[in-house]
């Protein structure tokens, strides 16, 4: 009697071992399948927005930091869990009231630099393959958009996108010599500063910060914004260094970074107060197929577009913000003209958005960042910042472009 219940024992343990078995199968299959669902979607949607033509736009929330001061750690900003809004939503709550949001993708405060760059890993690398792309960050001081762009150059974990998009640009280029392609990459930096367009790789600029924060560039330099045929776009007299390897780019960072105008506003230390435009210009040519392609990365730190009456500026800083406020209301000037398909848009009315009108209104893959504080006292400006964001999102720019040719075809162009 004993024996036959042990063993009906271990058959039943046996079959609901098998159960467990077949379980964990179909669980790890359906996370497979969950896995490979996900990046269909990520493919398509991608897809569907180049072939809308449409900026796309991520938006990203920082951490809470001990600066914030007591009493705004309040929570402003929620994440809607619904299916079509899971990890595209975001909910901003001001004065008991709810307003909702819906990006391309929308990252918490705990995103790390890593999860930000899998999401534009795919468009920095069609810079290499011949597009255009354009990548600027929006918001207000404070809110995160040198520490998504740049981050902190000194920790591995925490470099931002433009370190890590050059090392894949860099590693992509050299895996793809076997297959016969060879590459010539060229880095420009500039930064708009009270309308003034200074040139940060400059040798001969003057190390008189005072000096440079009011004079019109490097002396004799013009500087002079130009667009060519092809949608390219030059800034005469401008510093162009030929690079060959991610430490002589890293190099020219650290130079840049030290030109760069920064000042003290109430609402930041260490706030940058000027545009910064970063170029990689991408050559490519196959000695196999006679392949050539052009390709552009275009990564842009704006200054920050907090209102003049919560900056607390004054003097000299006050003139900043103005001629800050100014290029980013003809930023959204451009924006409201394009979303409204309008015949005239006034791309002309500020440097800033002259020199981004390849990436505004004609073919590039263009993304925007808007970054956005957490604390309760920024709800105000976490609203404006939002609302523009949405008005960027849902501008039509165009199907965006490669530029490839065949060399042999292009020198018998250029002989004829
Ligand atoms: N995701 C994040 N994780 C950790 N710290 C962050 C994050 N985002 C921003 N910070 C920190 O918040 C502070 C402000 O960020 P940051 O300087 O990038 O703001 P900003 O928007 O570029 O300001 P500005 O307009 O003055 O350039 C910095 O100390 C930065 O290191």
């Amino acid at each position: 009697m004993a024996d036959f219940s042990t063993s009906q024992a271990r058959e039943e343990f046996e079959e609901q071992k098998k159960v467990v078995q077949e379980l964990q199968d179909r669980l790890a299959e359906t996370e497979i399948k969950v896995v490979e669902g996900e990046n269909l979607r990520k493919k398509l949607h991608n897809t569907i927005l180049e072939l809308k033509g449409n900026i796309r736009v991520f938006c990203r929330v920082r951490p809470l930091l001990p600066d914030d001061g007591v009493g705004t750690e309040k929570a402003v900003v929620s994440y809607p869990t619904s299916t079509e809004a899971l990890g595209r939503g975001i909910d901003i709550l001001q004065n008991g009231q709810k307003f909702p949001f819906t990006f391309d993708k929308v990252f918490s405060h705990e995103a790390s630099q890593q999860d930000v760059f899998i999401e534009i890993s795919q468009l920095v690398q069609s810079a290499l393959d011949g597009y255009k792309v354009c990548i600027f960050a929006y918001g207000q001081t404070g809110s995160g958009k040198t520490y998504t762009m740049m981050g902190r150059p000194e920790a591995p974990e925490q470099k931002g996108l433009i370190p890590r998009s050059l090392e894949q640009i860099f590693q992509i280029s050299q895996s793809l010599k076997c297959q016969g392609w060879k590459y010539k990459m060229q880095v420009s930096m500039l930064e708009i500063y009270n309308e003034t367009i200074r040139d940060l790789l400059s040798s001969n600029r003057s190390s008189n910060s005072d000096l440079t924060r009011t004079d019109s560039g490097t002396l004799g330099k013009q500087y002079t914004i130009k667009h060519d045929a092809n949608g390219n776009t030059y800034v005469s007299d401008l510093t162009i260094v030929d690079v060959c390897s991610i430490k002589e780019i890293s190099s020219l960072l650290q130079q840049a970074a030290q030109s760069r105008s920064v000042g003290k506003t109430q609402m930041n230390e260490q706030s940058s107060r000027s545009h910064f435009v970063f170029t990689l210009r991408i050559s490519g040519v196959n000695e196999g197929t006679e392949q050539q392609v052009q390709g552009v990365l275009n990564l842009i730190d704006l200054a920050g577009s907090e209102r003049l009456s919560k900056s607390g500026a004054t003097g000299e800083r006050l003139k900043e913000t103005q001629a800050i406020n100014k290029s980013l209301s003809c930023l959204s000037d451009v924006i409201f003209s394009l979303a409204k398909k309008e015949d005239h848009i006034p791309f002309r009315n500020s440097k800033l958005t002259y020199l981004l009108q390849p990436c505004l209104g004609g073919d590039s893959k263009t993304l925007m960042f808007v970054n956005l504080s957490p604390d309760s006292s920024s709800v105000g400006e976490s609203l404006c910042s939002l609302r523009f964001a949405s008005r960027v999102n849902a501008c039509e720019i165009g199907i965006p472009r490669r530029q490839t040719n065949m060399r042999i075809a292009d020198s018998r162009l250029s002989c004829g």
